[in-house]
């Protein structure tokens, strides 16, 4: 057996093959709330949208699988929170309470749920990983739309047209390329 699969274990998820420490954790949680910030920064506007496609979904979903349930919350939390207080981090430089605020909420949640299921082994097939960045998309979605409606002063179904419908392609685009990065990391440690 190499060290790999014995690193490798039920139970896991892919942080924890690394050396375990305080710092390894505190590293993670700064990380995955900076990647989640960087890749906010590729925004592309919809038009006739307050909401931009960016590279969130994907970031969050990563942080939340890689880092687990409990790691993958405080990385967003660090997100949601540093960019409620002015780093403008949040989609093509924003910061503070913008009506797309409803969506980091949903990315906050969502991390939990994939983490949970990547804990479960959610992570280390194609399909198994397809479903669990569905899921995680819906609980985006699902905060996102309605809070849109809300700070936006539009009805429900202008909210799904316009923060949800224009997303769907990419989103699925977003989640192929998950289901293709992590289960070949499992393989790679695995070998
Ligand atoms: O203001 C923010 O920082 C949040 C932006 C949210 C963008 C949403 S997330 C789901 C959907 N998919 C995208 O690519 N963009 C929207």
């Amino acid at each position: 057996m190499s060290t790999a699969t014995a690193l490798a274990r039920p139970g896991q998820v892919l942080a924890d093959l690394l050396p375990a420490s305080r710092v390894r954790d505190a590293a993670l949680v700064v990380g995955g709330a900076a990647l989640t910030g960087l890749a906010a920064q590729l925004a592309v506007p919809v038009p006739g949208s307050p909401v931009p496609v960016t590279g969130q979904t994907f970031a969050a979903l990563l942080v939340g699988t890689t880092l687990g349930a409990r790691r993958g919350v405080f990385a967003l939390a660090l997100y949601a929170l540093a960019g409620l207080a002015g780093l403008p981090w949040f989609a093509a430089g924003g910061s503070g309470l913008t009506v797309s605020f409803g969506y980091v909420l949903g990315m906050l949640l969502a991390a939990v749920a994939v983490g949970s299921l990547a804990r479960r082994g959610a992570d280390r097939s194609t399909w198994r990983t397809a479903g669990t960045m569905l899921l995680g998309e819906a609980i985006i979605y699902a905060v996102g739309v309605p809070y849109l409606a809300l700070a936006a002063d539009m009805s429900l179904s202008a909210a799904v047209a316009a923060g949800l419908t224009p997303f769907l392609i990419g989103d699925a685009v977003k989640a192929a390329l998950a289901m293709g990065v992590l289960p070949t990391a499992w393989k790679l440690v695995k070998r």
